[in-house]
This record gives C-alpha cells, structure tokens and sequence, in this order.
C-alpha cells in the first residue's frame, strides 16, 4: 500500500513517521509554515526513542500526488476542516481510493462516504502533540498508539486487513472492527472533556462541568438507540498498551493545542457539538455541552488564551 496522510499535524504527522520510517511510501499533506518547515528540514518527529527527521513528499494539495490503483488516504485534518480536504481529493484522487478518517467526532465518515464509496474509519487513541512548525510529538511509547479500524457504514475487507498490517508493522496496535462506529462513540463520549480541557481554568468547577456534560452524553446516545462499546470494553481493549513518557506528555488535549496556536477556529461543533446536534435530533436537552460550545467558540474565534474560563460561572448558569 501507499499512503497520502491528508493533515501531517499532531495525529498524521505520527502516523505518516511510523509508516515510513517502516519502510513505506508516504506522502504528506499540510500547509502554511509547518509545510514550509517539513519541505525545508523534514517532518521532525519527537518520540520515546530519540527524534527523527522524517524526507517524505510534502504538498499541500492532492492534484501533486502521483496517485496509484494500490494508494490509500490517511484524512487526519480536524472535523470542522474535513470539508475542504474531502473537497480536494474528490477534485484530484481516483473516486475508488479508499479514505480512512482518522478523526475524533462521527462526522467525517458521512461526509467522506458521500463522496468516496470505499471509506473506513479509524478509533484514534493517539495522544500527541502539534504546537511548533514542522514538528509533531508522540506521547506514548513503544506504542505510540491504538488505531482500530472499520469500513462505513460497518464491515471488514481486504482494506481493513491491510491497513491494520501496515499500521502494526509500523508499531502502532490496529484491529480489524466491523462496528467501528461504536469504538467512536465511546471515543466522542471521552471527547467531551476536550471543551473543558480547552477553555476552563482546571479545577473541582470543571470537573463538575465535564461530569454533567458526560452524563448528556451517555443519555444522548441511549436516546440515539446506537451502538456504543462499554466503557469496560474500551478499558479492556487499551489495556496497558499506551504508555505515557513524562518527557513527551501533552500540556492539553487536540482542542486545546488548535487555542494555544491560536488557529482561530476550533472542532469544538463535531466533539460536543455532536452532543448538541443529537440530543436536538432526540430530543434530549444538553445544556452542559451546549455551554462548552459557546465557550469554546468564544475562545477559539475571539483568540482567548486556553483555560481563562471559570465553569463556576457555566455551573450556574445551568
Ligand atoms: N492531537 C491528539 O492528541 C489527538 C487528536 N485526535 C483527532 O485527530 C484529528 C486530527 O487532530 P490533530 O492531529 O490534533 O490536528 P492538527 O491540527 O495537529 O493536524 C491537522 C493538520 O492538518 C492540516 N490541514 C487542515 N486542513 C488542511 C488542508 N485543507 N490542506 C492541508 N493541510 C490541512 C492542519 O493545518 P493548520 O494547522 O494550518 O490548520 C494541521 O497541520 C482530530 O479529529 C482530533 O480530534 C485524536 C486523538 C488524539
Ligand atoms: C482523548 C484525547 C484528549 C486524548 O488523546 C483526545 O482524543 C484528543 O486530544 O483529542
């Protein structure tokens, strides 16, 4: 197989390393200064076993990739950029190519399957790091992660199996799942904690905060009648598998690093947002989220600084 990782950042940029630095064909999509940066030295990869600079192929647009019948994509851009991204392959790549979504939320795949037939999913549990042009950081090591993997709408196939083999063979752990979709829900319910870690100052307040949003969570998708894996299950399924390195430990979650590098917008609608949007669908109220939302947005497009928020404030307010 051959890989395009669309969005090298803190998750691609991992992925895209360990894929070629086992020894496979792997082209790198960013853009703005890390572009310029990995172009000019290399994508650096910081990891338990030293650093790395990794000379793979740069662009920041699919009609450069010399794209091939055996060619897989990697989208691991953020879900509120998965449009344009998908916009570009759909533009440039083979309509069969088979696209992973290797994304938080459970937005992206229905955006991917409407334009591409062959699309699969990803669970990430990847902790990792983008702050800095050029350079990505993995939190975990020897396994930097667990990247279990599903087609869409469910299923396993010849893509899965590959891919799984390629992602162990470059040291991450990856299972074929046919409900891929319950794996990330469970994720997205972990995923609510992003909103909080991202905008509220750390305490008792934002604990409580994260606690009721949760619990809208789990009850959102009971409502929803969607499959999701126990928490047991997902306990049992990560095991002892990630080991966190306190050298290479992440000062805050993926919404939180997009504040801190003031990007000025944020995945915020697709992590509690989600909440929101299903609990709107079934009609249960989700106040919580929906206050992580406004604060998180607030941050993110006002160019706050991360954790200025008090939840005491939210609490209240609830
Ligand atoms: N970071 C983490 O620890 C984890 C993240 N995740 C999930 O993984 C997904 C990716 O997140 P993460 O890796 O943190 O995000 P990052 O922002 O670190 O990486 C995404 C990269 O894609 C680039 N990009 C976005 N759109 C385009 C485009 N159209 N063309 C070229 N480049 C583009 C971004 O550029 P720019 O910076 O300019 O926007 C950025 O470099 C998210 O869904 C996240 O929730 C899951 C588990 C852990
Ligand atoms: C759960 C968490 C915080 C850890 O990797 C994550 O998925 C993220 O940073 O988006």
């Amino acid at each position: 197989m051959r890989y395009v990782v669309y969005g090298a950042g803190a998750v691609g940029g991992v992925i895209g390393a360990h894929l070629h630095l086992a020894g496979l064909p792997v082209t790198l999509v960013a853009r703005g200064q890390h572009l310029a940066a990995i172009r000019a030295r290399g994508l650096v990869l910081d990891s338990g076993n030293g650093r790395h600079r990794i000379h793979a192929p740069a662009t920041d647009t699919a009609s450069e990739v010399g794209w091939t019948d055996d060619t897989v994509v990697i989208l691991a851009v953020k879900s509120h950029q998965a449009a344009a991204a998908l916009g570009d392959l759909r533009e440039h790549a083979p309509t069969r190519v088979p696209v992973v979504c290797a994304t938080n939320g459970i937005a992206t795949e229905r955006a991917a399957l409407r334009l591409f037939p062959r699309t699969y999913a990803v669970c990430v549990m990847l902790p990792a790091t983008h702050l800095e042009p050029g350079v990505v950081v993995a939190a975990c090591h020897p396994t930097p992660a667990i990247l279990d993997i599903g087609r869409i709408p469910s299923g396993t196939d010849a893509t899965t199996a590959a891919v799984a083999a390629d992602l162990r063979k470059a040291g991450m752990a990856s299972e074929e799942r046919a409900d891929i979709l319950a794996s990330k829900r469970r994720k997205l319910l972990m995923n609510i904690g992003n909103g909080v870690d991202a905008s509220f100052a750390q305490g008792d307040a934002a604990d409580e905060l994260a606690k009721r949003a949760l619990a809208e969570g789990e009850q959102v998708l009971a409502a929803a009648g969607v499959t999701v894996v126990s928490a047991a299950e997902d306990e049992s399924r990560r095991g002892s598998i990630l080991q966190r390195r306190p050298e290479l430990e992440r000062r805050g979650g993926s919404t939180w690093q997009s504040l801190a590098r003031r990007t000025g917008d944020s995945e915020i609608d697709y992590l509690s947002g989600e909440i929101v949007l299903q609990g709107r669908l079934h009609g249960v109220p989700t106040p919580a989220n929906e206050a992580i939302v406004a604060a998180t947005r607030r941050l993110a497009y006002g160019g706050g600084v991360p954790r200025s928020l008090d939840a005491t404030e939210v609490l209240s307010s609830l």
